[in-house]
């Protein structure tokens, strides 16, 4: 079987809310974080849930994720991986760039990497986020992390960060999706096949799974009012996987039926969250004489405890006490299309070795460089916050007079 390659859209918007290319002195990793031993798991927990309302109950719900495999998420260790990937392929292209590599909830903390980033004579920082789609938890958070972490340490106006767009549907990303769900429909293909079905594909479902985020998350994603847009489902965040989604199946198999799930919800019950839940979902079509299912994690760039716990332990079950055949596709990791594209992405916005075109998958696309004023707002209040239309945080020497900036 010949592998598929995904194609993308007209690029008649890629001047949509570009910044100009920059001349930078290092590229920025930054990641979620995750523990790395049992006594880590608690302090952890804590970390991501200050201030979010997250019940003690959930929190030790979700600890004995970690327990069960001894207090180690696997996302620290690819971010390792990641990074030696980046710097390798930048090597390659003869691109001289350092590669830092700094977390939201977990050692190496962003404030103290940017502190010693500065120390070191950094200037100008490149922020690639590990977190691809538009929602506050994947984009605004980043920002503002960073745009608290500068105002902390007093790097503020010393320091110029900038980020990488949103990069859901750039080809880098999708074409590991799409190539893992070629092969997952041809196992349980062959598989239904074994087992006596004559036509395989009517009983086969694929389900693109990705975390569940607050209902009122959702519809603020991607929204500003400077530049309305309309969305599937009422919000960028949904739009954007059902979009990619829909190039992979257009791809792949366009008969096979498909649907966007959801996993890892947390918060409190009253409070709604984006449904349906891959459990609750996989109860649903059992019924309807679906025999097999391709489990694409889409809305994960590696494998994190919610691909560990939540789909290939909690998912998997419910497919097998269904008596569904099942599997569960890679995420992109380190694969060479990804790499490639990711340093592509930082080609996109420097001077040197830069790469004009914005490549992108679907016609949402390319994402914003800059996001729009109040773009994925945060209901618990505003926080200073990088790029971002209207904020001078993280501008460092640019925001300078001309003769501060040229010392
Ligand atoms: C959209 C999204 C992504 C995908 C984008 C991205 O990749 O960033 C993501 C990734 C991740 N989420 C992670 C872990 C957790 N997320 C939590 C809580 C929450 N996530 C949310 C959203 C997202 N989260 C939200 C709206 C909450 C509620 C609290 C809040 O509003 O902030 C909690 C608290 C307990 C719980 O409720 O589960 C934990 C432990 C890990 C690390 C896993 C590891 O250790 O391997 C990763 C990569
Ligand atoms: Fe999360």
């Amino acid at each position: 079987m010949s592998t598929p390659t995904i194609s993308t859209a007209p690029n008649e918007v890629t001047e949509r809310g570009r910044q100009e290319p920059r001349n930078y002195d290092a590229v920025l990793l930054a990641s979620f974080g995750g523990p790395e031993g049992q006594e880590d798991v608690i302090p952890f927990l804590r970390n991501v849930t200050r201030g979010r309302g997250i019940p003690d109950e959930r929190l030790e719900e979700v600890s004995h994720h970690y327990r069960a495999f001894g207090g180690i998420s696997p996302i620290n260790q690819q971010n390792r991986e990641l990074k030696a990937a980046i710097e390798a392929e930048l090597a390659g292209r003869g691109i001289e760039l350092p590669v830092l590599w700094g977390n939201r909830n977990w050692d190496p903390y962003i404030a103290p990497v940017l502190q010693d980033a500065y120390d070191a004579g950094h200037r100008r920082i490149l922020m690639l986020t590990t977190s691809i789609y538009s929602c506050y938890s994947s984009c605004r958070q980043y920002r503002e992390d960073i745009g608290v972490a500068l105002t902390e340490t007093g790097l503020d106006g010393k320091l110029q960060v900038d980020k990488i767009r949103q990069y859901f549907d750039h080809p880098g990303v999708v074409q590991p999706f799409l190539e893992g769900t070629a092969a997952g429909l041809e196992e349980i293909r062959n598989k239904l096949t074994a087992a006596g079905e004559a036509d395989p594909d009517s009983k086969i479902r694929v389900l693109f799974a990705t975390h569940s985020i607050p209902t009122r998350d959702a519809e603020a994603a991607g929204r500003s009012e400077d530049e309305p847009r309309e969305f599937a489902e009422g919000s960028a965040y949904a739009a954007q996987h059902l979009a990619n989604a829909k190039a992979i199946m257009d791809t792949v198999a366009p008969h096979v039926a498909w649907d966007l799930v959801y996993q890892s919800r947390s918060g409190a019950p009253h409070i709604p969250w984006l449904e349906p839940d891959i459990n609750d979902h996989l109860e649903e079509i059992a019924p309807q004489g679906v025999r097999g299912v391709v489990i694409v994690p889409l809305g994960f760039v590696s494998d994190h405890m919610e691909v560990a716990w939540d789909l290939d332990t909690e998912a998997l079950e419910t497919c097998k006490n269904l008596d569904i055949a099942a599997t569960r596709v890679p995420t992109p990791g380190t694969h060479a299309a990804f790499v490639s594209g990711l340093v592509d992405l930082i080609c996109e916005r420097t001077v040197d070795n830069n790469i004009a075109e914005r490549p992108h998958v679907t016609d949402l696309g390319p994402w914003y460089d800059v996001c729009r004023p109040n773009c994925c707002e945060n209901f618990r209040g505003a926080k200073p916050v990088i790029s971002e239309v209207g904020s001078t945080v993280g501008t460092g020497h640019d925001a300078y007079p001309a003769a501060e900036a040229a010392k």
